[in-house]
């Protein structure tokens, strides 16, 4: 982890660092990644059974791919009453916090028998893909799932790796039964997204993918974006943290490293007006790495994009944050509220030292897929949006478009569209 000091030049080199990151930046991957979809599209579950093997290490058959009633049955035995209870009350958050998102059909009518309006649907089939290589994530299948529930999805799949026994950890297959999936297919990777972008003999072809993932995964989205709609690339995980000298500097070392240990390529930085707490922080980071489990992923990826930027003063340190955009921002700082409303770009904002980003990831109720590498700018975090679509509704009387019908065959003979003109006009020749 490096500890810079805040100017123009630095934020254009951390900027160009941690693009780095992107999975567009991975072109070396890509014809690798094509190579698998155009397989999978072409041998179907024969190249998904391939691939299995190859990547992950197991056996997968059309009779084993489908996770059944039985395994689904064994794996509420293997999971904690305790953490049963967890992932229900974090449902109901969850689906509480979604409900509010929720858009409804509208119709705007007036009495000179004109209606417009706006009809609101849910796809029929969602495709969830929930990460599983590096770490196992039931959070993430409850995060990707209830908002396709709240926006009344018909059917939703799930794909997620399996061990080398065809396994599939029991609190994943927990949290699908209880978020309300309605089939799930023990793969994972490239050739899971392409499985479910194209369809194979035994995995249905979804209308929409959702879900983060490794770098695979992500590329496999963007190549498959066309066949399929995909939310936004969720990549590797971001924390940014804006702290001043009110910062207490364990709790601050603490939430940098809980998104370090996602994963090598996983992003933590200290933007801090203090250079103070920039010490503090520094060692208390040194401190907790030691002690923690994932301290090899964790030091990888400080190593990699961990940073402590120390700003000349907060409106430097505010422009640095909207500039990096980051997945997560934790503003820890007098007045956080009001330096919250100049915040423009962030996945998802924590407001005081008691929001730690953890809280976000499993319980608050706000979505922890959000947009990674700066796409903050222009993405928003999964939502209930992401499983509707929206088809525009209009009707006009003949009294109602009588008196405009020779203006829109003026429009149409603009455009030199005659036919377009005629369709109107043979409505009011004689
Ligand atoms: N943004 C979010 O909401 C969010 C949530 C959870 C996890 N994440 C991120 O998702 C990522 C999860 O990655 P992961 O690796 O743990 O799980 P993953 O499920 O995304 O990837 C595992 C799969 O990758 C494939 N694979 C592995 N090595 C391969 C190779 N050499 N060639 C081709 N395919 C290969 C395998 O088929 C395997 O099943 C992490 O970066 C984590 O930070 C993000
Ligand atoms: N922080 C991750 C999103 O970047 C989500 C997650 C799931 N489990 C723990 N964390
Ligand atoms: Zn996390």
């Amino acid at each position: 982890m490096r500890t810079l000091k805040l100017t123009q030049d630095t934020i254009n080199s951390l900027l160009t660092d941690l693009l780095k990151r992107s999975p567009s930046q991975y072109t070396e991957f890509e014809s690798k990644v094509g190579e698998i979809i155009e397989n999978v599209r072409a041998k179907k579950d024969a190249a998904v059974f391939e691939y299995t093997k190859k990547f992950d290490g197991a056996d997968l058959t059309a009779e084993n791919v489908e996770v059944t009633e039985e395994e689904l049955a064994m794996a509420y035995k293997f999971v904690q009453p305790e953490l049963l209870k967890v992932i229900r009350k974090a449902l109901v958050n969850i689906k509480t916090y979604h409900e509010k998102q929720k858009q409804y059909s509208w119709f705007d009518s007036s009495e000179n028998g004109i209606m417009v309006g706006q009809k609101v649907t849910p796809i029929d089939r969602a495709g969830v893909y929930v990460p599983g290589g590096k770490a196992v994530y039931p959070s993430s299948v409850l995060m990707n799932v209830m908002p396709a529930k709240v926006a009344g999805v018909k059917e939703i799949i799930m794909t997620t790796p399996c061990d080398k026994n065809g396994n599939v950890n029991p609190a994943t297959l927990v949290a699908a039964k209880e978020a309300g999936v309605d089939r799930i297919f023990k793969i994972g990777g490239a050739q899971a997204i392409a499985a479910m972008a194209f369809g194979t003999e035994s995995i249905p072809k979804a209308d929409k993918i959702v879900g983060p993932g490794n770098i695979y995964v992500a590329l496999a989205k963007k190549a498959v974006f066309g066949h399929v709609s995909i939310d936004s690339i969720a990549g590797p995980s971001e924390i940014l943290v804006l702290a001043d000298e009110t910062a207490n500097p364990s709790y601050v070392a603490a939430d940098l490293l809980s998104q370090a240990e996602h994963d090598e390529l996983a992003s933590a930085i200290l933007i801090t007006t203090s250079e103070k707490l920039a010490a503090e922080v520094l060692a208390e980071v040194q401190r907790f790495t030691h002690e923690l489990s994932r301290k090899e992923i964790i030091k990888k990826s400080l190593d990699n994009y961990g940073y402590i930027l120390i700003a000349p003063d907060l409106n430097t340190a505010i422009d640095t944050v909207n500039e990096i955009a980051s997945e997560h921002l934790e503003i820890v700082t007098a007045n956080a509220f009001e330096v919250m409303t100049r915040i423009k770009h962030a996945g998802a904002i924590f407001i005081g030292e008691y929001s730690s980003e953890p809280l976000g990831d499993y319980f608050a109720g706000p979505n922890h897929v959000l947009p990674t590498n700066g796409t903050a700018k222009f993405f928003s975090p999964l939502s209930v949006d992401d499983f509707i679509k929206k088809s525009s509704i209009i009707s006009y009387s003949k009294e109602a478009l009588e008196p405009i019908y020779k203006d829109i065959i003026q429009f149409a003979e603009c455009e030199q569209l005659t036919a377009h003109a005629n369709s109107i006009r043979v409505r009011f020749e004689d």
